[in-house]
């Protein structure tokens, strides 16, 4: 596959997948993109299709789910890689072309949100790699899984929080949940954990205990790609 690996990045919701990931966009600029997602829904006002490249993440978070089988409905949209904020640009498509990708394997994950299918395509990935950029792929467990099967041979890194007891403290002062949502997350977040330990799933599994230390040793894991693009523009 041209242009440079991708990067996954997992681990459970709270963990601080969205807060290094801005820190390494904040610091290389240009560097990182996101992948357009698809989705059935129709365009707002305004929104034009295919544009959203190069977003920063939203901070929503992870889809609630540990296990995201197909076309099963879920609370939030499928974050995964790029979902920057509900302004985000699609590919927007209808369910027989969407459904039939799906269908074909063209897809590494989707959803159904309000009715509507969202995914990312393994194509909206190769588009960020055309473009000589890292692109960054905010999935969960599921999704580590399905991005095995491909060819996109990415760096795949867990962010994982010290203890259940110091996530469910993150998740509660980030204020962005409920009750409910913060106990199916810190559910989410038993398996994810338990997952990640799995010997070979994952190059580098980082504990985001102090945020300084588990930055650079994340920019350490990248730091041979970030040059690749560097030398290269
Ligand atoms: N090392 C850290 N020390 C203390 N607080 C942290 C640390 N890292 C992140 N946080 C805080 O924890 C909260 C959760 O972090 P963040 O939103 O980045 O998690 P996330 O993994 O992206 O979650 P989600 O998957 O739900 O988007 C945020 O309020 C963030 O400011």
């Amino acid at each position: 596959m041209p242009g440079p690996r991708p990067v996954v990045l997992s681990g459970p919701s709270g963990a601080g997948k969205s807060t290094l990931m801005k820190r390494l966009m904040r610091d290389h600029e240009g560097i990182f993109g996101f992948s357009v997602s698809h989705t059935t829904r129709n365009p707002r006002p305004g929104e034009e299709d295919g544009k959203g490249l190069n977003k920063l993440p939203m901070l929503l978070g992870a889809i609630l789910l540990p296990i995201a089988p197909f076309s099963v409905e879920v609370l939030e949209k499928p974050t995964s890689i790029s979902c920057p904020n509900e302004s985000e640009d699609y590919h927007f498509s209808t369910r027989e072309v969407m459904q039939e990708g799906i269908d074909n394997g063209d897809f590494i994950e989707n959803a159904v949100f309000s009715g509507n299918m969202y995914g990312t395509s393994k194509a909206a990935i190769e588009d960020v790699l055309a473009m000589n950029k890292i692109c960054i792929l905010d999935v969960d467990i599921q999704g580590v899984k399905r991005i095995k099967e491909t060819d996109l041979n990415p760096i795949y890194i867990s962010i994982q929080p010290p203890s259940m007891e110091i996530l469910e403290t993150r998740l509660r002062d980030r204020q962005t949940e409920t009750e409910e949502s913060l106990q199916k997350r810190l559910e989410a977040a038993r398996i994810d954990m338990e997952l990640s330990n799995e010997p070979g799933v994952f190059d580098a599994v980082i504990i985001n205990d102090d945020l300084e230390r588990a930055y650079e040793e994340l920019k350490d894991m990248l730091n041979d790609e970030i040059q690749k693009i560097q030398e290269k523009s």
